[in-house]
């Protein structure tokens, strides 16, 4: 064995001791240890079988949620050898040709179904509409789609009020109206609920796209937050604390949040091809489709009163870091093309308000502080969850690389670039996300002062 693949193993087996409390064993067993794939990076049941069948009767499949890693058991030991002979180390026949690294083990770990329970306050009703229904609505969005906010992982379109991504609220410029299109799901809610929403947004998502966990704004929108499903089942990860259920959205189906559901766990849906579900042999996982999702609101009544309008720097085509500078000749800039006195309409003059009204907020250095403190209040909606604090000798040191790594509870990886580490005055810990869920680490720099 080359000393590269012996180190290899000598890391898997650490894992699996670390995690499962399970030994590798140095001589042939029925257990094999696929090291290197499992749920978490789209290895499915199926894929298994078709890769290990061949050797033998695969007796079972041990797959872990959130593991990079599972296990094939075989009826007897000479077909376990005959399996781990032709696949370990070795180009597999599965589409994507990968390289299984095998171990034997003394035994394999519980099944672990994946959380999913219903978190308090949240309901789900399966074909919410029927398969017509669904075509119709597919059909509407075909022909009637214009973005209204091109996000970086998925297509939005907002009905009855704007919604504002830079600080979760709602804007009260030009909006389409909700169609009458919808008209018969505001029915079919309203009969449920005895609710009727006022803003509509349509999520569309490719598959690998997905929105980051988040709370929907407190005070804006009223207690329901409702989702139709469409065209594609996803898995929806709520967390809360340590709690983390994944929960299975059917297309067709209505998902209910409100109470606790709505108000103190995170929904977000991780960017990924594929999802984790229960299946009836166990934890399995399943490709996504397009899918498209009509979230329904209800903006609360006296929310008009309530002083969050357009960003401001939006109004004067920056953002928050912008020098003042720079700032100050956006607002010459904008103000020449804009100034009534050049063209005089109602809507020009309305402009002009609105920008002067920016620059009048942003020039100061104490509005304009109190003005960003208000807008990351704003943002706490967006909740960042950390995973673990680390200092950073708990990083794993990748020598031929220039980054410093640690790995996720879902297999993933979070990076961390060594000139983030060494080159950095910063006192404050950084937050690095994990490449492959919603999770951040922070890490607490050498010099970083600990009150
Ligand atoms: O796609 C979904 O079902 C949820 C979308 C969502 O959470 C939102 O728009 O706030
Ligand atoms: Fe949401
Ligand atoms: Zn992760």
């Amino acid at each position: 064995m080359t000393q590269k693949l012996h180190k290899k193993q000598l890391k898997y087996e650490s894992i699996l001791k670390n995690d499962t409390d399970i030994e590798a064993s140095s001589c042939p067993t029925m257990n094999l240890m696929v090291c290197n794939y499992g749920l978490v990076n789209g290895l499915s049941r199926k894929d298994v079988l078709q890769v290990f069948s061949h050797y033998g009767q695969v007796e079972h499949i041990v797959m872990l949620p959130f593991k990079s890693y599972c296990f094939v058991c075989f009826a007897n030991i000479q077909e376990a050898v005959c399996a781990y002979n032709n696949i370990n180390g070795k180009m597999n026949t599965l589409p994507d040709q990968t390289t299984f690294y095998l171990i034997y083990t003394n035994s394999v770990p519980k099944v672990v179904e994946i959380a999913s329970e219903l978190p308090s306050g949240l309901k789900i009703i399966d074909n919410f509409i029927t398969d017509e229904e669904e075509s119709l609505i597919l059909q509407y969005f075909k022909e009637n789609w214009s973005e209204s906010s091109s996000m970086k992982h998925r297509q939005v379109k907002h009905y009855g009020y704007a919604f504002d991504y830079d600080n979760n609220g709602v804007r009260h410029d030009m909006c389409d109206p909700i169609p009458k299109e919808f008209e018969f799901i505001l029915n079919a809610i309203n009969l449920h609920l005895k609710w009727c929403p006022n803003q509509i947004t349509v999520n569309k998502y490719l598959p690998g796209q997905g929105i980051p966990s988040h709370i929907d704004t407190h005070g804006v929108f009223d207690d329901y937050i409702l989702s139709l499903s469409l065209n594609s089942d996803i898995i929806m990860e709520f967390r809360k604390g340590n709690y983390h259920n994944s929960i299975l959205l059917k297309s067709k189906s209505l998902l209910i949040m409100s109470g606790e559901s709505r108000l103190d766990w995170t929904h977000g849906i991780t960017p990924r091809k594929f999802d984790m579900f229960n299946s009836v042999d166990g934890p399995d996982i399943m490709r996504r489709g397009n899918r498209i999702s009509v979230t329904f609101r209800r903006v609360v009544q006296n929310y008009e009163n309530i002083e969050i309008k357009k960003n401001l720097y939006e109004i004067l085509g920056c953002d928050k870091t912008t020098s003042f500078k720079i700032l100050k000749e956006n607002y010459r800039k904008l103000l020449v093309k804009l100034h009534p006195d050049k063209s005089i309409s109602s809507s020009t003059t309305a402009a002009c308000a609105e920008l002067n009204e920016a620059w009048n907020v942003l020039k100061d250095p104490n509005s304009k502080k109190v003005y960003d403190e208000k807008i990351e209040q704003c943002d706490i909606d967006t909740v960042v969850t950390i995973f673990e604090t680390l200092i950073v000798t708990e990083l794993e040191n990748n020598e031929d690389d220039d980054t410093m790594s640690y790995r996720c509870r879902c297999g993933g990886l979070f990076l961390v670039p060594k000139s983030m580490i060494h080159n950095v005055s910063n006192v404050e810990p950084i937050l690095f996300p994990c490449d492959d869920c919603s999770l951040f680490i922070e890490v607490i720099l050498p010099n970083t002062s600990l009150s």
